[in-house]
C-alpha cells in the first residue's frame, strides 16, 4: 500500500511492536493528543453477537473523562447511530458505517465519502443476502446505513463456506459495492475510495488539528483499522489491540480492551 505522500506503507508483525503502556512516556513528548476509537475489540472485548457488546460504565467514565482534555471520536464500522446509543456520550465525535458517517457535538452530520449514491445497491443487497441465507442456521445480517456485515460467528463450521460463497455471489451482483473483510464477519461496502483512515484526516482538518502540536492516536483492533493506522504513519500513533491475521501499520500495541482502558486512562490525564 502506498500512502497519499507517495511514501509506502511500513507494515511489522504486531509481537515486534512496541507495547503502548511501556512507550506512553515517549509517545506524547508535549503534544495534545487527539484520540480515535475503535468500538468492537477496543473499546469492549469481542462477544459473541453485536448486541451483547455492551459499554462497561467505567469505560464510559473514563471516555467521559478524556473528552474533558482532548479531542476524542469513535470510528467504527457499525452503524453511526447504533454505536452513539451504545456510547451514550454526546461530548463524542462519531465516524460509523467505516467513516461513511459522521456527527458529533455542534449540530456536525457529513457524509465525506459520498456514500449515498449506494443506497439503493446496499438495500437490494441486503433483501438477497436475507433472503438466501436464511436457510443457515447463525446466520446474522446486519445492516448498517452505508454497509451490511454478514456474520457467521454462530454459524456451524461446515456452512461457514456456503455464506461466505452466497455473500460473494451477491456481491458480484453489484459492482457499486466491494467486500471488507473482519472478525468473522464479511461486508458489503460502497465500492468508494473512503474508508476509517480518510475519516481520521477529514476530522483532523475540519477540526484545526492537523498542526505540529497535535498527536493523533487512534486504536483498533481489525483488518479495517489499518486504513487508519497508515493514514497516520508519519503523522501520529496506531495502536493495535490483541492481533488480526495480518501484518499491521500501527507501530504501538496493546493487549486487550483493559490495557486500552489504563493507556485512555493515562491520557485524560493530560495537561498542556
Ligand atoms: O469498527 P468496529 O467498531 O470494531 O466494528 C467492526 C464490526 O464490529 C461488530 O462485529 C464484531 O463484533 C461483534 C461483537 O463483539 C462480534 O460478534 C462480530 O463477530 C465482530 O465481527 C459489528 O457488529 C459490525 O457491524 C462492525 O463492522
Amino acid at each position: 500500500m502506498t500512502l497519499r505522500s507517495g511514501t509506502e506503507v511500513k507494515l511489522s508483525d504486531p509481537a515486534t511492536l512496541p507495547h503502548a503502556l511501556e512507550a506512553f512516556d515517549t509517545i506524547l513528548q508535549n503534544r495534545k493528543p487527539a484520540v480515535f476509537l475503535d468500538y468492537d475489540g477496543c473499546l469492549t472485548p469481542i462477544v459473541q453477537r453485536p448486541e451483547q457488546a455492551v459499554l462497561a460504565e467505567e469505560m464510559r467514565d473514563t471516555l467521559q473523562k478524556l473528552a474533558k482534555v482532548c479531542f476524542v471520536a469513535i470510528v467504527s464500522g457499525r452503524d453511526r447511530a447504533n454505536v452513539q446509543q451504545l456510547v451514550k456520550l454526546d461530548e463524542l465525535y462519531f465516524a460509523g458505517s467505516h467513516g461513511f458517517d459522521i456527527s458529533g457535538p455542534g449540530n456536525l452530520h457529513t457524509e465525506p465519502g459520498g456514500a449515498t449514491e449506494v443506497l439503493s445497491a446496499l438495500d437490494a443487497a441486503e433483501q438477497e443476502l436475507k433472503s438466501e441465507s436464511q436457510t443457515i442456521a447463525g446466520v446474522l445480517v446486519e445492516r448498517k446505513r452505508y454497509a451490511i456485515a454478514v456474520h457467521y460467528r454462530n454459524v456451524p463450521d461446515g456452512q461457514v463456506e456456503q455464506v461466505k460463497e452466497i455473500t460473494r455471489t451477491i456481491l458480484a451482483r453489484h459492482p457499486q459495492l466491494k467486500k471488507g473483510l473482519g472478525k468473522m464477519v464479511l461486508e458489503l461496502k460502497p465500492n468508494l475510495d473512503w474508508h476509517k483512515g480518510k475519516a481520521v484526516l477529514w476530522l483532523l482538518q475540519h477540526f484545526n488539528l492537523d498542526s505540529a502540536e497535535v498527536l493523533p492516536i487512534y486504536i483498533g483492533d481489525d483488518i479495517t483499522d489499518e486504513d487508519a493506522f497508515a493514514s497516520l504513519q508519519g503523522r501520529g500513533i496506531g495502536i493495535l489491540v490483541g492481533r488480526h491475521d495480518e501484518n499491521t501499520a500501527a507501530n504501538c500495541r496493546l493487549n486487550d480492551v483493559a490495557e486500552v482502558q489504563q493507556l485512555l486512562e493515562k491520557l485524560s490525564k493530560f495537561r498542556s
